[in-house]
């Protein structure tokens, strides 16, 4: 098996960094300054009281890779990234080799699999970051990562164990999930906090603002038929594996939404997430106005340059009635 990471970032450069670690054979796609570093001078991952140094192959393009039967790839851009990606793949060729969307929301795999027959999801409890090029930090130990494994729509099979016995011996905790998509619905009512924290910084007002889009997207995925399960603190997993942690000389940017808006990425994740609660209410009658809200906040701090952190408390406060 030859792992291909497609969009070397925080997790990209994790998962790869893990893997190559182990001794396992990688090849990272990634783009700009962070494909250039990552050719001259490999990847440093900086995890809490240790760094380690690794170097796998690189490229700017799936074509550039001579695909084999044996390849495994795993998605890590931004879901806004994902339709991009995937039709790159496609021109390189790629055909029915297993793909693992390991990404955030839950419109990534179905994306996928309009292209690709074989398509896997892989949620993500990793909380990573892009420092500068060629370096990317890990706030959370024993294990720098939790992730489920399956494939997608549901199910699982030997590539889903095969690449979960690598992540394992890479110092993730990889599960193989038959039912992969309702840990991914999971991950989405915790992300949907990502945009509160990126407008508001930490605090009480983001916290009431978080429960305040979970329990209506709860009651929409509900209405809508769609069950999850929980893989936030509550899930024992996390005590067993990963807990988090700071790291030395590097400050936590936020979620990946705040990191995006901090690092200038030019777009955001919050459609996919958000919005995705907002587009399954539309699809089903429901008012999901929280969501709906907090979805075009992210494209007003995009459009505005708002800096994370930087929106009004009372805007927030009086539009939502908080
Ligand atoms: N960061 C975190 O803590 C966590 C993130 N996630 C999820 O993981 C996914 C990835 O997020 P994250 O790693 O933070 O994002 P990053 O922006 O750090 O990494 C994505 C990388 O992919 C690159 N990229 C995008 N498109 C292409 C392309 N076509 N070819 C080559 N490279 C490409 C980006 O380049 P460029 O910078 O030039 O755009 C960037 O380097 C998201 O779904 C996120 O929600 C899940 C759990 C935790
Ligand atoms: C882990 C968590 C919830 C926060 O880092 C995340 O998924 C993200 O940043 O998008």
């Amino acid at each position: 098996m030859r792992v291909i990471v497609h969009g070397v970032g925080a997790i990209g450069g994790v998962i790869a960094g893990g893997l190559a670690l182990s001794g396992q054979e990688v090849v990272g796609i990634a783009r700009g300054a962070q494909l250039e570093a990552l050719r001259s001078g490999g990847l440093t991952l900086r995890g809490p009281g240790w760094v380690e140094h690794t170097r796998f192959d690189c490229v700017a393009d799936p074509s550039d890779i001579a695909l084999t039967p044996e390849d495994v790839v795993i998605l890590t851009v931004k879901g806004q990234d994902t339709a991009a990606a995937l039709g790159q793949l496609r021109a390189a060729g790629l055909s029915d080799q297993p793909l693992f969307c390991a990404q955030n929301g839950v419109a990534n795999e179905r994306a996928a699999l309009r292209l690709f027959p074989n398509v896997h999801g892989m949620t993500v409890m990793s909380p990573s970051q892009f420092t500068v090029p060629g370096e990317v930090a890990i706030f959370a130990g024993p294990r720098m990562g939790i992730f489920d494994l399956g494939r997608y729509p549901g199910g699982a099979d030997a590539a889903d164990e095969a690449l979960a016995g690598a992540l394992n011996r890479g110092n993730f905790a990889a599960f193989v999930a038959t039912d992969v998509m309702a840990s991914k619905y999971g991950k989405l009512l915790l992300n949907l906090r990502n945009i509160c924290e990126a407008a508001l910084g930490d605090g009480d007002l983001t916290d009431r603002l978080a429960e305040a889009a979970r329990a209506e997207a709860r009651q929409v995925l509900q209405a809508a038929g769609i069950g999850w399960q929980d893989v936030g603190l509550a899930d024992p997993r996390r005590k067993e594996f990963m807990q988090m942690a700071p790291v030395e000389g590097v400050g936590r940017a936020g979620t990946s939404t705040a990191q995006s808006l901090a690092r200038g990425a030019g777009s955001i994740e919050t459609d996919y997430l958000n919005g995705e609660i907002a587009l399954i209410g539309r699809l089903n009658g429901i008012e999901a106005p929280v969501n709906g809200y907090l979805a075009a906040l992210g494209a007003r701090m995009l459009r505005e340059g708002i800096a994370p952190g930087a929106v009004s408390p009372g805007e927030v406060a009086a539009v939502l009635g908080l």
